[in-house]
């Protein structure tokens, strides 16, 4: 089963991903950008040197989708692959800018990812007070200091993006405490991961 964990920043992907590392300590853990050496290396350039083209930054974020696909994800299809981010938020955080039409980024996804999608997809959603207080509570990047009508457009693209994508999507209150998310993203991995 591949299962994707998707939301906008603190929304509770990465203490998610720790804590279900606990409860499946054998599946493959992964993220986008950034799941392969290479990818690494594109994160880097993306996220800290950046790049002043839209298009050269959708062509990077692709490039690193296609060696995780091809290097993580195919691998490791027969077992639980869970990954912090996907084509999901690609198609998400591309929309929002508007740059790109749907149609176009869903022939480049495609391309990139040779049909290969998630079987599954969590949406960590948090309301903006809640998103307002997490932000206060961290040292904010370059997309979280364009605030939080930014992030929650965002939000709202990335439910889009995965009925787009056709992929099975369960919204979750990232505001619930940390082991209820946990129990229901266990509950779907057990019930939907033999399927
Ligand atoms: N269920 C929860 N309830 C309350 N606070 C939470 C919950 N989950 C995570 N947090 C807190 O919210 C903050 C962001 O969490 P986390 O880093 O896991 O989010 P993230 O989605 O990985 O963010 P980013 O994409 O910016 O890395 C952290 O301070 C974390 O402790
Ligand atoms: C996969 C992907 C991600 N992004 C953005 C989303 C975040 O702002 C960063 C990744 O940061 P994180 O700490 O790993 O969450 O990149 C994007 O714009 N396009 C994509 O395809």
């Amino acid at each position: 089963m591949y299962l994707v964990l998707e939301g906008i920043d603190t929304a509770g992907k990465s203490t998610q991903m720790a804590a279900l590392r606990e409860r499946f300590p054998d599946a493959c853990f992964t993220k986008e950008p950034g799941g392969t050496p290479a990818g690494e290396r594109i994160r880097s350039l993306l996220l800290e040197t950046g790049v002043r083209s839209e298009r050269a930054e959708m062509l990077l974020f692709l490039a690193d989708r296609s060696e995780h696909i091809e290097e993580v994800v195919l691998p490791h299809r027969s077992e639980l692959i869970v990954s912090d981010r996907s084509v999901i938020s690609g198609m998400a955080y591309a929309m929002v800018k508007q740059a790109f039409e749907p149609d176009e980024l869903l022939h480049l996804n495609r391309f990139a990812t040779g049909g290969v999608l998630p079987d599954f997809a969590v949406v960590l959603k948090l309301e903006e007070p809640e998103l307002r207080r997490r932000l206060a509570g961290k040292e904010q990047d370059a997309i979280e200091s364009r605030g939080t009508e930014y992030l929650l457009a965002i939000q709202d693209e990335l439910e889009r993006a995965a009925r787009l994508l056709g992929i099975p999507t369960l919204v979750i209150d990232a505001a619930l405490d940390v082991d209820t998310i946990t129990e229901q993203i266990e509950e779907i991995i057990i019930t939907k991961g033999e399927s």
